[in-house]
């Protein structure tokens, strides 16, 4: 039986913040990968989700790795409160970096995998020269700020030349997908290379968010693995 390489990453963003407790140790007694924590300044995004305080809480429950998605300007501001927040993976939006390459060094001299994320207007070839300076790249499938939006059908073409544009420099690169992801689009993205899934709303929205995620990791990329 093929074991799913990819991973699960739960966007707390459409957990219940009333109880919020409850929902950490929902993923933690998930087949989620990681906590997927969307910080918003309301600057660079039209919205303000929650701050460290908020997700130094959430690490202090969580059994699984932070993967901290930073929508906010000028975030070099705020890398080493992440870390000392508890994040495992820093991603910084393309679009609100000045001196991107020094903000990636910046986040792994914290001991922190670093990821870009690009708003769907954003081409991959932005990327190029910073391919092998990265972990991860967040490819955003809705236009970031909030959850529960549709998904954006370009981001297989994105998926699939970021994949060939990394396959040189940086072949282990994680493809990250954020947005209006299911078990209606999980396949089809798979097949087109992405390597991580975020789900808020399918997730946290469904009767049961643990079967939820046990239906998004336990699906198969329809490419017969090499
Ligand atoms: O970064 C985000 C929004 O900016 C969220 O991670 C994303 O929207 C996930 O939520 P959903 O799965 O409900 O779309
Ligand atoms: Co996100």
């Amino acid at each position: 039986m093929s074991t799913t390489k990819h991973l699960i990453a739960p966007s707390v963003l459409a957990a219940d913040f009333a109880r919020l407790y409850d929902d950490v140790q929902m993923v933690n007694n998930s087949e989620a990968d990681w906590f997927h924590i969307d910080i918003m300044d309301g600057v660079f995004v039209p919205n303000i989700s929650f701050g460290f305080p908020v997700m130094q809480a959430i690490a202090k429950h969580a059994q699984k790795p932070l993967d901290v998605h930073l929508m906010i300007v000028d975030p070099d501001r705020y890398l080493k409160t992440c870390k000392d927040a508890g994040a495992a993976v820093i991603t910084v939006h393309y679009e609100a970096c000045h001196h991107l390459h020094r903000t990636l060094s910046a986040i792994r001299e914290l001991g922190c995998k670093a990821g870009v994320a690009l708003n769907p207007h954003t081409p991959v070839s932005l990327l190029k020269d910073v391919l092998a300076d990265l972990d991860l790249v967040c490819i955003m499938s809705v236009n970031p700020g909030f959850g529960g939006q549709k998904f954006i059908p370009q981001t297989y073409t994105k998926i699939k030349e970021l994949r060939e544009l990394a396959a040189n420099v940086n072949p282990a690169l994680l493809i990250e997908i954020d947005g209006g992801v299911g078990t209606g689009n999980a396949a089809a993205l798979l097949d087109a290379g992405a390597d991580v899934l975020v789900a808020g709303s399918s997730v946290f929205g469904a009767a049961d968010p643990i079967v939820a995620v046990k239906e998004l990791k336990h699906i198969e990329s329809g490419i017969q693995s090499a």
